[in-house]
This record gives structure tokens, C-alpha cells and sequence, in this order.
């Protein structure tokens, strides 16, 4: 740790909170937050996930839990002393477990994720909804936080202290038994959290379907006269139940997004769910949710599934990278296997014959769903392709098991329709003569629909798909068709606009002009040639403009222009190789042009101005600036002088 670190007593540590976990703890302690109640949830989730871990261990070394297999979270709350205290019989934390996960931020991403914090709390309070604060969320009410832990195994127990502002201290602790009890003292302002109906409530809302025990204990309710001195009463809160153990049928959507919060550590809700039991040759049962929105960490360049693995009811992990493709690591919940033996080590899980069969059944559940979805509910399903479709379509670029499923559940936008289109929506829509599926890249779909390379086919009424996330250059060319039609770049190539029948309401009057004007092209095409040399594959006529003079295009064998532009950018590639320039050839400025070429006049400026123009649309930066400016004055000069 690079934390500063000072002695105060001979046993007591105080220790800096790492930089990050400082500015969320201020955040957390400061904002107005509307639910703060969760703060309870995030606490009994991490004493569930303790009880979890150590019954894992316990199957390998049963002596961890001394025969103690009765795992309990208990609330005990005390009116008089202003403290709540939740404990577990859980695995317990050790000294460095204690300053490593109570003082920093570890979970992979997340410190990225504290420095996207931007210090305006309403901004911040959304962020951290998304992202979940867990332990930290204890000071939302808490004034100061006591964790008492004494990891399963170890005969010393340490004390974890802190207000939350700058430091913890650590201290030996004298706790009799293995597990973790963490202590709020409430603040002020929230005493709420002290009332057992409200703890009641709170449980219930958010804890129902921990798969443990957890009891309310009311302190110091001996009233004064009380000769025998009574154990104050445990009342059991929760069901205590494994949700995806009981039928379909019984459970609730309030059930499942209570469950969907404690198993994805989120705030939103389920956009779908999937309540299910495989019976055959293997068995396995669960509980899968699509994330409402976005999980913070969607991005993140592990892309690990956080899908927990149960085998009968005992979890196993959350790491379990084989359970399904890692194009669906939006999923969360839980998996339940009948077939894997109780004593799997995470090791054995890699590359295992049942994991395998129950990944393909998942992901052929998942699929088959979503499938439905976007067939009944379009417009359900078009929110789900705005989160996930990015992700998905990872998947048609890694799997060829799963593509054409995927290229099923493909959307995009078009030039034509409003909403999402799916490829078999555009086949059915192409016109008469039309043999490819054409589609445009760029940034966004704004930037694209702004490429004079889309004139020509919007004269004549033909769709074009927007390709604007940065993995459709990468699924394109590895798909190359879909139902036997070519993926075709409205950029790349010739447009081969000729053979396609305009729609009967589309203006095309372009061919008229193009056969009178056609001839004079001829001359300019070679000069422009000659002079521009190198710096163009080829200069050629151009069906594909109406309005603007002149585009770029790449080779039909070369690198789709915006692929080439990502990588630059990305310093992947150092030089972009020479594009074809397109003339308009029913331009006004095009037409002049021609007339000037025919009687032999120096157009090597006009070239050049021509090229830097057509780059300039693209959006590239000019390779020489200086020259461009000079030419564009002198140009102007000759016309206004
Ligand atoms: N009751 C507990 N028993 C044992 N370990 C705990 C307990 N509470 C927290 N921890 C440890 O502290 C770590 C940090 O907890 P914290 O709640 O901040 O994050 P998290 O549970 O990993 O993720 P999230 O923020 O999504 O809840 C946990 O991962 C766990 O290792």
C-alpha cells in the first residue's frame, strides 16, 4: 500500500484510506442519497457472499468451519448505544484482508471508475448507483463503522475502525468466533435505521431470498425488574430460500429484482429474466437476468462473465469464465448444476465437459429468448440492442457456431427507415436489380449520413445500413454476406448503381445528365490523373454523387476508409494507402472542369484542390495544409481579382 501510515499506540495502526476510496467516501457521506436504506442490502449481500466463500472452502478443509455449518447473518440493533451491528459466520477477514479490502478500492476497474467521478454530486450519486459501493455505502448513515473479524481458521480476531474521513485504525480484536461483525453507529440523522419495523421492512424489500438465515435481535429490551436476566429474542426475517429453486410460478418480479440486486451488486432492474431448469443427460437450474442498463464494467478488457456457479445450492465461484461466451458477460445471476461434483476446484472448471454442455444450453436459452423478444416486442427489444448489440456483435465476429443466430438478432440503423432494421427487413425492402446489402462506416451515424458516397443511392430510394460501433469493421469482413447477399461498403468499390431500379417516388434524374456530360469526362479523368500522381489509386466518373463534386472510395480489395482511419488513430497503422477519387460528372464545377481539359488548359491546381476537398469531406486532415490554402488563394484571387 502506498498509503502514509502512523503509529498512534503501541496496538493500534492508523492507516490513510487509498486516494479513491478518500473521494467516494466523501461523495457517499455528503450526497443526498435517495435510498440510503441499500446500505443494509450491500451489507448483508457481502456477509451472504462470506457464508458462500467459507462453505465452498469447508468442502476441501471441513475444519475451517469446526463443524459450525449453520450459516446465519445476524442484526442486532440497539436503541440505547445508537448502534446496529450486522454479523456473520462467514470466512472472516485477517489483518491484511481487512486493510486491503476496507481501505482500498480492488475490484478490477473500479479505481478507472472513481476517476470518471466528476465532484458534481448529482452526476456522481447516478454513477455510483450503477457501480455500487458496497461496504462503503455504511457510511451513508454511519458516523462511525466497528468491523470485528476473525478469519475461519485463525485464532486472532482485528478490529477495523473509522469515520470514514481519511483513516481507519486497526487493532487486535477479541472476538470468540470465526466471522465478521461490523458495528454502525448511526448518525443523527438516521435513527430510522435504528426502528425494528423499518429493519423489517428493509430485509424483506432487499434481503428476502439471501440463501441464509437472517434474525433481528433487539438489545436492551430488559425491562427494569426483571429478575431473570432473558436472552433477547431472534426473530428470522427472510426466507432464506434459494429463488431458483422453487417453481417459476412462485416467484414474484418484485422476488426477482430484489434477487437481481444482491446477485449483480446493481441498481437498475432486470430487462429480462430467465427462470429455468434443464432436465436430460444434464442437469442444471438457475436464474439469468439482462441487465436495465449498462454494467459499469461492460467495457472492461477481461470481459469476464460474473455469473455465479452453484453446484446443489453450494456456490462455487463468480469467475467461472467457461459458463458462457464472453459476448454475453452482460448476464447476471445464478447457475445450479446437479452434475458437478460438490468438490470442483476452480482449476477443474477449465475446459470441463459439463460446463461445456451447460454453457451451449445457456447460451442457446439466451439466445432463443432474445429471439422471441425482438419478434414480439420490437421496440422492448430495440432498448436491449442499445445497451448490449455492441457486445453481441463481438460475438458474430468470435463464434461461427453462434452467427447466424446473432446476425438474426442484428439491428441497425438505415438511411431510410426510423427505428432498427434487421438484415432480413432490409433484404425484403431491396429493389429490383439490387444484389448487395450496402452499408456505410463511420463515428456516428450523424457523421455518416453526411457522406457524399450516400448521394446516389439516396437519388434512387436504396437503403443503406449505418455501421457505426467500431466491432462492425471487424464482424463485416469475417461475415461477408448474409442470405447469400454481399455486405458491400457504399465507400469501397464501384457502386454499381446502375443495374438497381430507382423506386418510382425517387428523383433520378441524375442518369439523364450523366449520359450527355459522360463523354467529356474522358480528358479530365487523365489529367487529373497525371497531375495528382500517387497521392490517388485512381481517378475515375462517379455514379454514386448527386450533389457533391467529388468523394473518396477505397479499392474494392483494399481497407474499408473508416477501418483505416481507426487504426491510424490508434497508431496501428502508419500510412493510409492511396483512396480513388469519383467525379460527379453532372457537377457544375465538374462540368467546367471538362470543358478546360478538352482545350489542354493546366487543371494540376484544380486537382489538387479537388483531392484536399474530398478529403476534407471524409473528415482527414490535409497532408499539406500550407499548399491547399495557397492553391484555394490563388483560386479565389483569379475569380474575385
Ligand atoms: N462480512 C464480510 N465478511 C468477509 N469479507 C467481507 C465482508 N464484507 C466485506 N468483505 C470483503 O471486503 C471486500 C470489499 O467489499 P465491498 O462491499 O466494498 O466490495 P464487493 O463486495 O467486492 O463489491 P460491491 O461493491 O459490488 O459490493 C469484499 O469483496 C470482501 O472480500
Amino acid at each position: 500500500m502506498s498509503d502514509t501510515q502512523t503509529k498512534s499506540s503501541a496496538s493500534t495502526e492508523t492507516m490513510g484510506f487509498q486516494a479513491e476510496v478518500g473521494r467516494l467516501l466523501d461523495i457517499v457521506a455528503h450526497s443526498l442519497y435517495s435510498e440510503r436504506e441499500i446500505f443494509l442490502r450491500e451489507l448483508i449481500s457481502n456477509s451472504a457472499d462470506a457464508c458462500d466463500r467459507l462453505r465452498y472452502s469447508a468442502i476441501a478443509s471441513p475444519d475451517l468451519t469446526n463443524g459450525d455449518v449453520d450459516f446465519a447473518i445476524d442484526i442486532t440493533v440497539d436503541a440505547a448505544s445508537r448502534t446496529l451491528t450486522i454479523a456473520d459466520n462467514g470466512s472472516g477477514m485477517g489483518r491484511d484482508e481487512l486493510i486491503g479490502n476496507l481501505g482500498t478500492i480492488a475490484r478490477s476497474g473500479s479505481s478507472a471508475f472513481v476517476s470518471e467521478l466528476s465532484g458534481d454530486s448529482k452526476k456522481d450519486v447516478n454513477l455510483i448507483g450503477q457501480f455500487g459501493v458496497g461496504f462503503y455505502s455504511a457510511f451513508m448513515v454511519a458516523e462511525k463503522v466497528v468491523v470485528n473479524s476473525r478469519k475461519a481458521g485463525e485464532e486472532e480476531s482485528w478490529r477495523w475502525i473509522s469515520s470514514g474521513q481519511g483513516s481507519f485504525d486497526i487493532e487486535p480484536g477479541e472476538r470468540e468466533t470465526r466471522g465478521t461483525a461490523i458495528t454502525l453507529h448511526m448518525r443523527e440523522d438516521a435513527g430510522e435505521f435504528l426502528e425494528e419495523d423499518r429493519l423489517r421492512h428493509i430485509v424483506k424489500t432487499y434481503s428476502n431470498h439471501i440463501p441464509f438465515p437472517i434474525r433481528l435481535t433487539v438489545a436492551g429490551e430488559q425491562k427494569e425488574g426483571d429478575d431473570e436476566a432473558k436472552l433477547p429474542e431472534q426473530e428470522q426475517l427472510n426466507d432464506a430460500s434459494a429463488l431458483w429453486t422453487k417453481p417459476k410460478s412462485q416467484v414474484t418480479e418484485e422476488q426477482h429484482k430484489e434477487f437481481y440486486h444482491h446477485v449483480s451488486h446493481a441498481f437498475d432492474d432486470p430487462w429480462l429474466t430467465l427462470h429455468f431448469k434443464a432436465e436430460g443427460m444434464i442437469e442444471y437450474g438457475g436464474l439469468l437476468y439482462v441487465p436495465g442498463s449498462r454494467p459499469f464494467d461492460l467495457f472492461h478488457p477481461e470481459r469476464v462473465s460474473k455469473l455465479k456457479l452453484y453446484v446443489k445450492r453450494v456456490f462455487i465461484s463468480d469467475e467461472c469464465d467457461d459458463l458462457i461466451p464472453s459476448y454475453l458477460r452482460f448476464l447476471r445471476g445464478v447457475v445450479d448444476s446437479e452434475d458437478l461434483p460438490l468438490n470442483v476446484s476452480r482449476e477443474m472448471l477449465q475446459n470441463n465437459p459439463v460446463l461445456t454442455k451447460i454453457r451451449a444450453g445457456l447460451t442457446k436459452r439466451v439466445l432463443s429468448e432474445l429471439g422471441t423478444k425482438a419478434e414480439k416486442e420490437p421496440e422492448e427489444y430495440a432498448k436491449f440492442w442499445e445497451n448490449f448489440g455492441i457486445v453481441l456483435k463481438e460475438g458474430i465476429y468470435e463464434t461461427t457456431a453462434d452467427r447466424d443466430q446473432l446476425l438474426k438478432l442484428a439491428r441497425f440503423e438505415s438511411t431510410t427507415q426510423d427505428g432498427l432494421v434487421s438484415l432480413a427487413d432490409y433484404i425484403a425492402r431491396m429493389k429490383e436489380g439490387q444484389e448487395h446489402i450496402y452499408y456505410i462506416t463511420g463515428d456516428s451515424k450523424e457523421a455518416a449520413a453526411r457522406s457524399p458516397q450516400l448521394e446516389g443511392f439516396a437519388a434512387k430510394g436504396i437503403e443503406v445500413l449505418f455501421m457505426t460501433d467500431p466491432v462492425d469493421e471487424f464482424w463485416i469482413p469475417a461475415v461477408h454476406e448474409y442470405e447469400g447477399k454481399q455486405l458491400k461498403s457504399v465507400t469501397r468499390g464501384g457502386a454499381d448503381l446502375g443495374n438497381i431500379k430507382a423506386a418510382p417516388d425517387a428523383e433520378d434524374k441524375k442518369d439523364e445528365a450523366k449520359k450527355e456530360e459522360s463523354a467529356d469526362l474522358e480528358k479530365l479523368v487523365a489529367a487529373v490523373k497525371e497531375a495528382l500522381g500517387n497521392a490517388v489509386a485512381d481517378v475515375r466518373s462517379s455514379d454514386r454523387l448527386t450533389t457533391s463534386a467529388v468523394c473518396l472510395v477505397a479499392d474494392d480489395n483494399g481497407m474499408d476508409m473508416h477501418l483505416e482511419r481507426l487504426l491510424q488513430q490508434h497508431k496501428q497503422l502508419q500510412q493510409a494507402s492511396p483512396r480513388i477519387l469519383e467525379l460527379n460528372p453532372s457537377h457544375a464545377l465538374v462540368t467546367a472542369l471538362a470543358k478546360q481539359a478538352e482545350s489542354g488548359a493546366d487543371l494540376s491546381d484544380a486537382a489538387h484542390l479537388l483531392l484536399d476537398q474530398a478529403r476534407i469531406i471524409e473528415g482527414e486532415t490535409l497532408p499539406d495544409p500550407a499548399a491547399f490554402a495557397q492553391r484555394m488563394a490563388d483560386v479565389m484571387a483569379k475569380s474575385f481579382g
